[in-house]
């Protein structure tokens, strides 16, 4: 009798290539539409399947995990973020949890850049212009922005999408600095002549531009709260193509509104899709659907990294990109 075929859960519409593939090596389950599951569907889901995979429009908390099926053996989250999952939970109930590191780097570094680029050099309000067919022609002092080579950009987590973002800042003229939890290896900061702050707030209080770049765990939540956002100076400019926890929402859209720093570019929000609707008002920030790695390129290497974590995991070994709680 040929092995059973592991049962899979898909929580969100995969790239067609990815669906097939996964298709052809498990017994799957893929949705039709592509608006998240419900709670209840996926606790029912967890009951069932040996692997689940979701992304970061799941909520995968302890009560679920606890609740699910002996069956359940891997969470293959479709996505580098895993702060959605309890991992820790997982952990205790023997159940392995896999992440997609590595393929989104370079396109979230290249999206920090466009914001960077969008909200020193006013693009959208060009656009708008653009649009509202209000534009009369070249004028010497319209849409004047700031000019990026020269300023000091502060990278907070200088792992790899951080470094990918050093490395495009550099091309760009721009002086690299970080904080991060551990001091980087002295080739890596020579090589990005990045200059090393360890107390972030003296980082961030002389700063033109701060950059997210660190995951959100529990240590980084409101890592840039309303005392540290206020340290920045009011000609600073803040991005964030992380996660939304790591910046106190509330305190940047206060800040934003009294002029306290010049603008923001947000791919990721504090509440998901529930944008805040201070910010939509301000016009100094530039939003972004959250889409950071969305390429086609991307989105298919994600699916092959969930593939090649489930198959390593399918045939007896650990998923290569296993994530435990100490990594967090
Ligand atoms: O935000 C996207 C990811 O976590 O991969």
């Amino acid at each position: 009798m040929p092995p059973e075929r592991l049962s899979v859960v898909v929580t969100r519409r995969l790239p067609e290539v990815v669906e097939t593939r996964m298709t052809e090596l498990f017994d799957v389950s893929l949705r039709d539409d592509d608006v998240p599951m419900t709670r209840s569907a996926l606790i029912e889901a967890m009951k069932t399947c040996d692997v689940l995979v979701p992304t970061i429009t799941d909520q995968i908390d302890a009560a679920m995990i606890s609740g699910a099926g002996d069956r359940l053996k891997l969470i293959a989250n479709y996505g580098s973020g895993v702060d959605h999952i309890d991992v820790a939970t997982a952990r205790q109930r023997g159940i392995l949890v896999s992440n997609t590191p590595g393929v989104v780097t370079e396109d979230t570094a290249d999206m920090t850049m466009a914001l960077i680029l969008a909200v020193t050099r006013r693009i959208p309000e060009g656009l708008a212009l653009m649009q509202g067919g209000s534009w009369t022609g070249w004028a010497p002092t319209a849409l004047m922005g700031g000019r990026v080579g020269g300023r000091r950009l502060g990278i907070l987590g200088l792992g790899r999408i951080g470094q990918a973002v050093a490395r495009r800042a550099k091309a760009f003229g721009m002086q690299i600095h970080y904080h991060n939890r551990r001091r980087l290896r002295p080739e890596i900061e020579t090589e990005l002549e990045a200059t090393y702050w360890e107390s972030l707030d003296q980082m961030i209080a002389r700063m033109d531009i701060v950059s997210v770049n660190c995951p959100h765990t529990p240590s980084t939540f409101h890592l840039l709260n309303a005392r540290r956002l206020r340290l920045m100076k009011p000609s600073a400019v803040v991005v964030n193509t992380s996660r939304g926890e790591v910046i106190d929402e509330n305190a940047l859209v206060r800040l934003l509104r009294d002029g306290g720093i010049a603008g923001a570019g947000l791919d990721v929000f504090e509440r998901g899709a529930e944008i805040n609707p201070g910010l939509r008002e301000l016009g100094n920030v530039v939003l972004l659907p959250h889409m950071g790695s969305a390429t086609r390129e991307g989105r298919i290497e994600m699916g092959e990294k969930v593939l090649l974590n489930i198959k390593t995991f399918a045939d007896g070994h650990r998923p290569p990109d296993q994530v435990i709680p100490a990594m967090l």
